[in-house]
């Protein structure tokens, strides 16, 4: 059994996270956990919140809670959040866990005893209208490179160059927008990334599969030459620094967020420490890692959590594949969580249930280029996809059962020539499917999915067993028992995307619970003769245009901030 870890970029503490965040690592990543279960793969599926940082002690002093209770709260916020939309965690920790304050450390430690971290005395803005000194990404300005206003201390949101603070023209701060800014000298260590180059370009010629934007953008940053690393900060909130000289002082978040996928997975293991067993994902030769993240993560996933790896000279499990899409905007601009800009998960559930989002989410994905949400293409799609396409099949056939055969399915009747081309294009299509999973190809997968779906429909109609019914009983008894289990197989393919409602339509075939098998070559005669079928309610509600415009004014023209301190997390 192939044994395959996946991981999530880690979702920021500050807030509930919008449909960018679920398009561009949450749901990819549970879609592919999910196809990987059902291929009968051993799968462990780690996420957490990301919680160290500025934005979480800006956030906590704005709700007036005390940081850890401030992160406490939010944490279990999101997780409800992800619980709701059915995403299939095996375990969602925190990066300020024990076991991540116990990790970091000892990251350091192996890496400064590799020769791998320098002292490095650095001048940094302090403000004095802030009272404090500034993290990289709340210092704003001109980027030097490409002119852009909005670029921050530590990457310009514009041409993604990464950056440092001193290197912007007209800096202020971003908490005040205070120009009164003094350059302090303070102690600083750095993770000598340059003295790694070679090894990582090693490591990199080693990896096979990786999508070009991804190659492109690790390139683009061994290509203009790879920077130490500083990965400490003068914070209060974080993992310490386990220098002498370095108290009151923590490690940049950067450093420790990704470490976080490891103690997220000690954690899980401490949980039931009978049978779990973290270093069997960890530090073992038989996992394929995969890791799915939004653009703008993907140097530090690709560079720098691959140096502290590699630098630790330990053998510790790297990723095997990256998959990092690009950007899902809303209704032509954004997605923003600090202008409150688009449409927030709680919200979103609070309109339609998960699977709308998921399958349009996915079925859309922003894989080659950046998709834009808008209200009027989530309701064409979803009508025409879910309730015209899946929804109409399971209801027509499933009544059909109902009020035809007392929703008992047929026995007699042999397979013609029509169920074998059937069996045939199916298969066909259940290959494409396979494939496009195995590659992360979402879009191409969910076109595979509604293909299916196309047939199914397409098989009935032809079959049309209302007619034969009376002509030919033998015929339509064929029909209905094999358009029952194409439902069938059509729910359990389109269970990773829309889970809730492919559970639903299982159980009214009378299919096992749980996580539903890839359709084998039996998939057409798994609901057996006999058996009987349930209708199940409305799968799918049609939305209207006035609903679109009614979200599209809502949601579109929102621009108070409820949280507004600095940049986006
Ligand atoms: N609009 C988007 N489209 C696709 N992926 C996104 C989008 N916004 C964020 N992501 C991805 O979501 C993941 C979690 O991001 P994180 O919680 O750090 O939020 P973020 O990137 O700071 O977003 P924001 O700035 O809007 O708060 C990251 O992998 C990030 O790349
Ligand atoms: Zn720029």
């Amino acid at each position: 059994m192939a044994k395959a870890l996946i991981t999530s970029a880690l979702p920021y503490i500050n807030g509930v996270k919008h449909l960018g965040n679920l398009a561009g690592s949450l749901l990819p990543a549970d879609i592919h956990a999910r196809f990987r279960r059902q291929i009968g793969d051993e799968v462990l599926f780690i996420c957490a919140t990301d919680e160290h940082g500025t934005p979480a002690e800006l956030g906590a002093a704005e709700a007036g809670l005390a940081i850890r209770e401030y992160c406490c709260r939010q944490h279990v916020l999101q997780a409800n959040i992800y619980r709701r939309l059915n995403l299939s965690f095996d375990h969602f920790g925190r990066s300020s866990s024990r076991q991540n304050h116990a990790l970091t450390q000892h990251f350091f430690r192996r890496l400064e005893e590799n020769g791998f971290i320098e002292e490095r005395v650095l001048h940094q803005f302090y403000s004095h209208e802030d009272g404090r000194f500034l993290p990289d990404r709340y210092v704003v300005g001109t980027c030097p490179h490409c002119g852009s206003q909005r670029a921050r201390g530590d990457q310009c949101e514009d041409c993604a160059r990464t950056l440092d603070p001193t290197d912007l023209i007209d800096p202020r701060s971003a908490i005040s927008g205070s120009t009164d800014l003094e350059i302090r000298p303070s102690r600083h260590l750095f993770l000598k990334q340059t003295a790694l180059v070679e090894e990582l370009e090693r490591w990199i010629a080693t990896r096979t599969g990786w999508l070009s934007l991804v190659t492109s953008i690790a390139r683009k940053w061994l290509d203009e030459g790879l920077q130490d690393r500083c990965i400490t900060r003068d914070l209060d909130w974080g993992i310490p620094v386990p220098k002498p000289g370095y108290e009151g002082k923590v490690f940049y978040v950067w450093f420790d967020a990704p470490i976080a996928y490891i103690a997220a997975t000690q954690e899980w293991a401490e949980l039931n420490p009978e049978t779990r067993d973290w270093r069997r994902w960890w530090q073992a030769e038989d996992v394929e890692y995969l890791q799915f993240l939004g653009k703008d993560n993907v140097p530090f996933h690709a560079v720098s959590f691959p140096c502290t790896l590699l630098g630790s000279r330990e053998p510790w499990k790297t990723v095997d594949i990256i998959k990092g899409v690009n950007w899902l905007t809303f209704e032509g601009g954004k997605f923003s969580t600090s202008e409150r800009r688009g449409v927030f998960l709680d919200e979103a559930l609070d309109l339609l249930p998960a699977d709308y989002w998921r399958w349009w989410l996915a079925s859309n994905a922003p894989e080659g280029s950046d998709t834009d949400f808008t209200f009027d293409r989530f309701v064409q799609d979803v009508n025409n996809d879910l309730s015209d396409t899946f929804g109409n099949l399971v209801n027509r056939t499933l009544a059909f059962v109902t009020s035809r055969f007392q929703g008992v399915v047929p026995g007699t009747g042999a397979p013609s020539e029509a169920e074998r081309q059937l069996e045939q294009d199916l298969a066909q299509h259940l290959d494409a499917l396979r494939r496009h999973h195995a590659t992360g190809s979402l879009r191409k997968a969910a076109e595979d999915v509604r293909a299916i779906w196309r047939l199914a429909n397409g098989y009935f109609a032809a079959q049309a067993p209302w007619a034969s019914f009376r002509t030919d009983p033998d015929r339509c008894r064929v029909t209905v028992r094999t358009a029952v289990n194409l439902v069938g197989v059509c729910a359990t393919v389109a269970w990773p995307f829309i889970p809730s409602t492919a559970e639903t339509v299982l159980a009214s075939l009378g299919l096992p619970q749980g996580i539903p098998a890839w359709p084998a070559a039996d998939s057409l005669r798994l609901v057996k003769a006999g058996s009987t079928i349930q209708t199940p309610p409305l799968l799918f509600r049609k939305l209207t245009q006035d609903w679109a415009e009614e979200q599209r004014n809502r949601f579109g023209r929102r621009t108070s901030a409820p949280w507004r301190a600095g940049p986006p997390s």
